[in-house]
């Protein structure tokens, strides 16, 4: 992992999480991206020829490495933790972290510890039943730019895992929206 994908990591772990009532969304584009109740691979995928994934990290963590948060919003029990980096046509997009709680990988149509350099929503999302909730917004100020982020509890065939996902620099979230007065 290069130095500045775990600078990333370490500050996604430190974020404030907002309500998205509380929050001052830059534009409307990235209040649609922050917002998006369906599969962000899936979006990501629209915004490109081919999306990949780099899977950095996938091991299960003991319970007591999850934060008052993550037990509150998944369970008191050990997960497989997930990180990799969303890529649109080899940019790097999105830096992904999930947790997903071992009583939440069983009883499922896929082995999701073996997801591998699958993109995790293309699998969730094609579950019969999914929903996300607990959605949260962030903004995280690094290099001096600001950067912002989301988490959101997914339920795939009502089991919680937990999603959290930072959109580095040169994401489409940050694309210059055409103003009115744009020429061209
Ligand atoms: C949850 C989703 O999966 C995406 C893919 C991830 C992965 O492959 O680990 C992690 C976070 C998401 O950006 C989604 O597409 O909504």
């Amino acid at each position: 992992m290069n130095q500045s994908t775990a600078l990333y990591l370490s500050a996604l772990r430190q974020v404030e999480w907002q309500d998205p009532t509380d929050f001052n969304f830059p534009t409307a584009a990235a209040k649609n991206w922050l917002l998006e109740q369906g599969s962000l691979s899936r979006l990501l995928e629209s915004h490109c020829h081919s999306l990949s994934v780099d899977l950095l990290h996938n091991r299960i963590v003991k319970a007591e490495k999850l934060n008052a948060q993550e037990i509150g919003l998944l369970a008191d029990e050990q997960c497989l933790l997930r990180k990799v980096v969303l890529k649109g046509d080899g940019q790097a997009w999105v830096l992904g972290r999930t947790l997903i709680p071992e009583t939440s990988m069983q009883g499922q149509h896929f082995d999701l510890a073996e997801q591998g350099e699958i993109p995790l929503g293309l699998t969730v999302f094609s579950a019969s039943n999914v929903k996300r909730d607990a959605l949260q917004v962030a903004t995280i100020k690094l290099d001096g730019r600001t950067l912002l982020a989301r988490r959101s509890r997914l339920w795939m065939n009502h089991k919680p895992m937990l999603v959290a996902e930072l959109f580095l620099p040169t994401a489409p979230i940050y694309a210059k929206e055409k103003s009115c007065n744009d020429r061209g």
